[in-house]
């Protein structure tokens, strides 16, 4: 019998799926026309599936992808929560807008968790209370260490966390979903690798919602393809660029501008638009990279 469901694990070349109808989870192995296509079934797919009672299922297709990740591969995935310390590791304007613009590119709703407020002084927190009016402005939703408010946000969404090492990304999850990190370490007890080299992938569901865990930063490490693609990563940038004169106005020199204006009355955050600027010398950096390999 056919059916259809969501993968929801992967571990040694099995994949547990979720029936869509009737709840119930099928453990499943991809046929080899998917290793002669070149695709292979990742978490989160959603997908079409052969199940009997009592014996192994096959996986036999799988819908189009709205988005995913390489590593670890999970596809499909609504929102992400950046997890950033306030201090320890140094908090980064810098490094939260580049998660924001890598995320706002594939299609990944961002929001943005800071940690380790506990350890600020007033002065310093209020620093932090500033910075995320600043991006609530924006539009981004951000939270101050509250590991519950962040779950009302799982709902009926496919949630991945990332954040660079040491940021508390761990403790946060142990409060959220225990049952993740007691998964990964028995899996990773049983096979004797470290916890982030077994390539186990799951989405755990918590409070409606499914989660994934990402380490560090490698989940992310790709590059934003053109002017117009980081133009539209800056939300704020993107409304604002409407009334430049040239409609592939890159907001650094041209005449005409309605981005200068607006960073320079404050309406545009100066921090925004600088990384903005950093962003986009590093893609052109890299053009002129290219150029200078195609002309030999
Ligand atoms: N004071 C304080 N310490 C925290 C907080 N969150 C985490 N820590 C501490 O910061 C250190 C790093 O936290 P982890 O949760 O292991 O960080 P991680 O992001 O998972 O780091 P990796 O496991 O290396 O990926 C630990 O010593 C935690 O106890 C917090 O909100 N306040
Ligand atoms: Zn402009």
């Amino acid at each position: 019998m056919i059916k259809f469901g969501r993968i929801l694990k992967s571990l040694s070349g099995f994949y547990d799926i979720k029936d869509m109808s009737d709840g119930q989870v099928y453990q499943t192995r991809a046929r080899g026309n998917f290793r002669k296509k070149g695709t292979k079934p990742i978490v989160g797919d959603f997908a079409e599936f052969s199940a009997a009672e009592n014996s192994e299922g096959y996986v036999l297709a799988i819908k189009a992808r709205e988005n995913f990740l390489v590593r670890p591969p999970i596809a499909n995935i609504d929102q992400a929560v950046v997890v950033m310390s306030a201090i320890e590791p140094t908090f980064s304007l810098n490094l939260l807008d580049r998660f924001l613009v890598l995320l706002t590119n594939k299609g990944i709703s961002p929001l943005i968790y800071l940690s380790k407020l506990d350890l600020l002084d007033a002065s310093d927190l209020a620093k932090f209370e500033q910075i995320k009016s600043n991006y609530e402005k924006i539009g981004y939703p951000f939270f101050f260490n509250d590991a519950k408010e962040i779950q009302k946000e799982f709902p009926d969404k496919v949630t991945v966390f990332m954040g660079q090492t040491g940021v508390g990304k761990s403790t946060l999850l142990n409060k959220i979903a225990p049952q993740m990190l007691l998964a990964t370490q028995a899996i990773s007890d049983k096979l004797g690798r470290g916890r982030h080299t077994t390539r186990h992938v799951e989405l755990f569901e918590v409070n409606q919602g499914l989660i994934a865990d990402t380490p560090g930063f490698s989940s992310l490490d790709y590059e934003v393809a053109d002017q117009p693609s980081l133009n539209a990563a800056f939300p704020e940038i993107l409304e604002a660029s409407f009334d430049c004169k040239f409609r592939e106005c890159s907001h650094t020199h041209e005449p005409k501008c309605a981005v200068k204006p607006a960073v320079e009355t404050g309406q545009i955050l100066q921090s925004r638009y600088d990384n903005y600027l950093l962003f986009l010398s590093e893609i052109q950096g890299k053009r002129e990279t290219y150029k200078k390999v195609v002309k030999k």
